[in-house]
């Protein structure tokens, strides 16, 4: 009925996410609300660490992209389930070993980790870092020299895939600012200046294609890429990497158009891609690490708004406003990213309006999205965004000085809040 299962209809004619009266969430925690369901996100971990499991003996590793969607009470869940985390940053970082986060199934990914983030990753002994380019390599190692340390590295690869999606969101093609490229040479060079550095032990390589992909074939054609290459590493050095990490970059359903390949499909595929290329080579299979983002907490996200205003323009739309926007999901003004709307306090009626739903900041883009069919919403009615559990938190800013929302995680139909709501305080904590 809606584009993520854990939503449905109540008696009241209430939106349910996880069996939470979302308008009871909404006078309970106030709006704007990032609301989550704890269900979705255990199930899809579930899912693909069963995938490792079946398709590679469980040598492998799911290990979330916490850029998606980073806070104590996330780390805690993927920890639980006992999956790793790719940070970004030492915030990432920071907060992952808040909570006790388990370091050796931490991949440090950033295409310019500063010296004061690589040496505090060193310090904390995290489990992989992810080299982008050569004066990190230089960097690591030395770090890594000055605290008596070899640091596990793996080397980030632009397999030269062109998946098909938002220009923004592609990162495996050749003009990307992220990792080495293959076809100049450039990647088995830096695999021999890793050999040269003391500091560092070359564990195997790392790419990623893009993000919200639907089609299996490019992962499978970055997989072939990838081990070819292992194998040209040993055929030219005679290192035998024992790692590979291929990366997130699933699709979700943002809006019923949208059709994802089940994640057990690719899981499938894509591990048949793995193996056959490696016994072409000669190569054992390595261990497989997969980096999924999105689609782990995507769909279990919905935000609460509160309708402030509609304003019709005859003929050419009808504007309604919202008390939150572009400050809590930049992603329309980013990417013009689709989401379905619902009207959470009579959500089983008919879709009667399409409406531009609008933002408060004082920026005419500032827009949630526009041409979203909805049951014509009124002041103070909740409206409901779907499927906005990735990088809309995540990405959420204090333009205008607006306070970011508070975050609620469902289970079995009991809400407990995981983020505060900002206050005037926090938005003036830094100001001298
Ligand atoms: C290195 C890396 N790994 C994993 C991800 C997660 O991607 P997604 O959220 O599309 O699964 C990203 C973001 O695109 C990334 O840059
Ligand atoms: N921020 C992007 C995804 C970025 C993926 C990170 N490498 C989005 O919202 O779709």
């Amino acid at each position: 009925m809606f584009v993520s299962d854990c939503l449905s209809v109540n008696e009241a004619g209430h939106l349910t996410i996880g069996s939470a009266d979302t308008v009871e969430l909404a006078r309970t925690y106030g709006t704007p609300l990032y609301v989550f369901d704890e269900g979705t996100i255990r199930d899809t971990l579930r899912q693909y660490k069963g995938s490792i499991d079946r398709y590679y003996g469980g040598k492998g590793l799911v290990a979330y992209a916490s850029k998606a969607f980073a806070c104590k009470e996330i780390y805690r869940i993927v920890e639980s389930e006992g999956c790793g985390i790719d940070v970004v940053s030492r915030g990432e970082l920071y907060t992952a070993l808040s909570v006790g986060f388990p370091v050796e199934k931490i991949f440090y990914h950033g295409n310019n980790k500063t010296v004061e983030e690589l040496t505090y990753a060193i310090e904390h002994n995290v489990g992989r870092i992810v080299v982008d380019n050569l004066t990190e390599l230089e960097r690591i190692s030395a770090i890594a020299i000055s605290q008596n340390k070899v640091v596990p590295i793996l080397l980030r690869i632009k397999p030269g895939i062109d998946a098909h999606t938002h220009n923004f969101v592609r990162t495996g093609q050749i003009d990307s600012k992220f990792g080495f490229a293959l076809e100049t040479g450039e990647a088995l060079d830096a695999v021999r200046y890793a050999l040269t550095h003391p500091g560092v032990a070359l564990k195997g390589i790392h790419c990623h294609i893009g993000s919200q992909i639907f089609e299996i074939d490019p992962f499978e054609c970055a997989a072939e890429v990838m081990i070819g290459f292992m194998a040209a590493v040993r055929d030219e050095t005679g290192l035998i990497l024992t790692e590979l990490n291929l990366g997130g970059g699933f699709g979700i359903k943002y809006v019923p158009e949208n059709d994802p390949v089940p994640y057990q499909d690719y899981m499938e595929k894509v591990s048949g891609m793995v193996h056959t290329t490696c016994r072409k080579y000669g190569l054992e299979t390595p261990f497989i690490a997969i980096e999924p983002g999105r689609s782990v907490v995507g769909s279990a996200g919905i935000t609460l708004y509160t309708v402030g205003g509609v304003k019709v323009i005859p003929n050419i739309r009808t504007y309604v406003s919202v008390d939150g926007g572009m400050t809590d999901n930049p992603r329309y003004i980013l990417y013009q990213s689709q989401y379905e709307a619902v009207l959470a306090n009579r959500a089983a009626d008919p879709k009667d309006s399409v409406i531009t739903l609008a933002g408060r900041c004082c920026e005419s883009g500032d827009l949630v999205g526009e041409g979203m069919p909805i049951q014509s919403p009124k002041v103070d009615d909740i409206i409901a965004v779907l499927a906005t559990g990735a990088y809309n938190y995540s990405m959420a800013s204090n333009y205008n000085r607006v306070p970011r929302p508070a975050a609620v995680m469902v289970r079995d139909g009991q809400a407990r809040e995981i983020i505060r709501r900002e206050s005037m305080e926090d938005l003036v904590r830094n100001d001298l």
